[in-house]
């Protein structure tokens, strides 16, 4: 059993520091960067929510508990917090978990009833544009799972405790970041992953999410299996309010990501790309809702009346389907 119910390794197992902090001097460093101590307040809230990943003495105060950043733990690390590995006895797969450091203690912290979000505010969400992010990916995961919204990691739990903002998440297991692969991929490949992405961007339109940060370090490619694509870091994510739903996302799929969408310009010529990035700018939403027109039309009559350019785009390049639960799928093309 890998995963010890915070059971502490040997501090001498940590392996995170490989620099001396002085030149000549022996290494005995630790990245302070990496250092998440796990208090006892910590602990019982992630137990009460059935959570467990492993733990470590921490560096600089080895009597203290803090996450293990060993490489089998250690996912994902920034500015923003840790990902590291977990399981819950609630769920089948293993999970993502994001520790993000709150920037104070308590106090600032709004929405914090007793750590746990039971009730999802939206309201709240859209009048405090960009200043929850952990709030913000939790509140957008769950929606996307309880929808059933497939390509997308699926929420599992959201905790506040008065150091950090905790989400968990499945873990996606072999999947690679486009921008560390995009060169080596071909035409076939990129329209094919471009296709999915579009085919994500439109799913979410559909029930009032949008991503809004939509880099290549944010799309995930498994290559082992058909290079299927799922979309992370819902950190930047919008609500688009009922009232305005019709489509508002698909701009940000049309505009970012620049290197996919470069690529995609070269591969399918004719200045399609072109010309739908310029419809989209006129209209939002645009491209989705001739994306259900397509699929929907029953016969030549009904395609003809589609805009040329798109007609060649879904007809020559991404071929699309909707599933009975109306999910738009991309059709993977010999
Ligand atoms: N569910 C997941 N499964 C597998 N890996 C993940 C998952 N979520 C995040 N990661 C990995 O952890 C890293 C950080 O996650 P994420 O991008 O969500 O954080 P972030 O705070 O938005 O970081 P940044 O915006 O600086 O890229 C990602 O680059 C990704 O490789």
């Amino acid at each position: 059993e890998k995963l010890s119910h915070f059971g502490k390794t040997q501090s001498n197992d940590i392996k995170y520091c490989t620099k001396p902090i002085k030149k000549g001097a022996e290494s005995s460093c630790f990245d302070k960067k990496l250092e998440y101590p796990i208090s006892s307040e910590d602990c019982d809230l992630l137990e009460k929510n059935s959570l467990k990943f492993n733990t470590q003495s921490c560096p600089s105060d080895p009597s203290l508990t803090c996450l293990s950043v060993d490489h089998q733990s250690l996912i994902g690390a920034g500015t923003y917090g840790l990902v590291v590995r977990g399981r819950s006895k609630t769920v089948h797969f293993p999970l993502a978990i994001k520790f993000m450091k709150l920037p104070t203690k308590l106090g600032t912290v709004s929405f914090n009833t007793v750590g746990r979000y039971n009730r999802i505010d939206l309201q709240s969400l859209i009048e405090n544009k960009g200043n929850e992010k952990g709030l913000r990916e939790a509140v957008a995961l769950r929606l996307i799972t309880e929808y059933e919204i497939p390509s997308i990691p699926k929420y599992v739990a959201y905790i506040e405790t008065s150091s950090y903002k905790i989400l968990a998440m499945e873990l996606l297991e072999d999947y690679e970041e486009l921008s560390k692969i995009i060169d080596k991929l071909s035409s076939k490949d990129l329209i094919y992953i471009s296709c999915q992405t579009a085919a994500i961007v439109c799913n979410l339109d559909r029930i009032g999410i949008s991503h809004d940060d939509m880099h290549e370090r944010n799309i995930l490619i498994n290559r082992k299996n058909n290079n299927k694509v799922n979309l992370i870091d819902f950190g930047g994510a919008n609500f688009i309010e009922k009232q305005q739903k019709h489509f508002t996302s698909t701009n940000n799929f049309l505009k970012q990501p620049i290197n996919l969408l470069g690529h995609l310009k070269r591969i399918i010529k004719e200045d399609l790309g072109d010309y739908i990035q310029s419809q989209e700018k006129k209209q939002h939403g645009y491209f989705c809702s001739m994306m259900e027109k397509i699929i929907t039309s029953k016969n030549d009559e009904e395609k003809e009346a589609i805009p040329y350019y798109y007609r060649i785009l879904f007809e020559k390049y991404w071929k699309f389907s909707q599933t009975n639960k109306k999910i738009f799928k991309c059709a993977l093309t010999k």
